[in-house]
């Protein structure tokens, strides 16, 4: 199922006031969260970027606003932007984040939340120990074609998985997080047909059995501390690999994810969907000044 982001109602350009705002991360995959039940926020590409500089603006990864959803089981939609401003279909991260930020501001009273994303309706269950389990729906791992990939960084490649989590993914494993380099670029990825929107693309290394760390680069956003869906694709992946395949077994798999910020746990259940749990911390509430705005209208010459 897909969600579309509901339609603005906006009236007056609230960015010329003074933008109540969040700061949350889940595993150090950072966001700043808007608050805007009444959907009245229209947000550039252009706002998204310099919300997320981390000089000029106040700095993450992604921005999560929070919006009514028009219709259906969820109440709440998470508009979900990279750090570039782009669109992204989901995050496994932000969903959590979203979901705390909720929980703390009395809007979700149940222990388990519905959320709709671009990629579908998305549950998340606040556990006992503080941490949030989010069910992510099935993984695709495309066949034919582009089925496998070849991603390149540092002068060197590796066969990776395309795998989907709503979002797109490539898994490449490594004997080790350092072979890629520094990853200020985006890797190579061929076929590039495989990807039209682009992609994400996870470096994976075994730790144990059921147990991989990895280093992520991703789409929009460059490389980042982590990634909920890349850990999910990383993770199925990696069950292939290791001849799992739990909705042909009738048996779940769980791996843990190591995550340069953190540690993240991921299921595949016997009936083929995955489920992601971690952290998700509020840091700081405020407000942004208007004068940020005219600050970009300076930056852009
Ligand atoms: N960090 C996220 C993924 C965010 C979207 C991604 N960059 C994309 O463009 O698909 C996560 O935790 O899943």
């Amino acid at each position: 199922m897909t969600t579309d982001a509901p339609r603005s109602s906006r009236t007056t350009p609230p960015l010329r006031h003074a933008l109540p705002f969040l700061k949350g991360h889940g595993t150090e995959n950072d966001f700043v969260i808007l608050p805007d039940p009444a959907g009245r926020l229209e947000l550039t590409a252009a706002d998204v970027a310099l919300l997320c500089d981390r000089r000029a603006g106040l700095g993450a990864d992604g921005v999560l606003r929070v919006v009514r959803a028009d219709s259906g089981p969820a109440e709440w939609f998470m508009d979900y932007r990279n750090a570039d401003g782009s669109i992204a279909e989901m995050c496994g991260n932000g969903v959590r984040v979203f979901a705390q930020y909720l929980r703390r501001a009395g809007l979700a009273k149940e222990d388990e939340l519905p959320v709709a994303t671009r990629a579908g309706l998305r549950v998340v269950t606040f556990e006992p120990d503080g941490r949030l389990t989010v069910a992510m729906g099935s993984a695709a791992l495309p066949s034919g074609p582009g089925e496998s990939v070849t991603v390149t960084a540092a002068g060197r490649s590796w066969p990776a998985r395309h795998v989907d989590m709503g979002n797109p993914h490539a898994v490449a494993f490594v004997d080790d997080l350092a072979e890629p380099g520094a990853l200020l670029d985006p890797p190579g990825v061929a076929p590039a047909e495989a990807y039209p929107h682009g992609t994400n693309v996870e470096f994976v290394t075994d730790r144990g059995p059921g147990h991989l760390a990895l280093r992520v680069h991703e789409r929009g956003s460059g490389e980042t501390r982590s990634c909920g869906t890349g850990a999910c694709a990383a993770m199925v992946a990696a069950a292939r690999r290791d001849g799992l395949d739990p909705a042909a077994e009738g048996r779940a798999a769980t791996y843990t994810v190591d995550v340069p910020g953190g540690r993240l746990t991921v299921t595949e259940r016997a009936d083929g969907t995955v489920t992601l749990t971690g952290p998700a911390v509020i840091l700081a509430e405020g407000t942004i000044d208007p004068a940020l705005w005219e600050t970009a209208r300076h930056l852009a010459g």
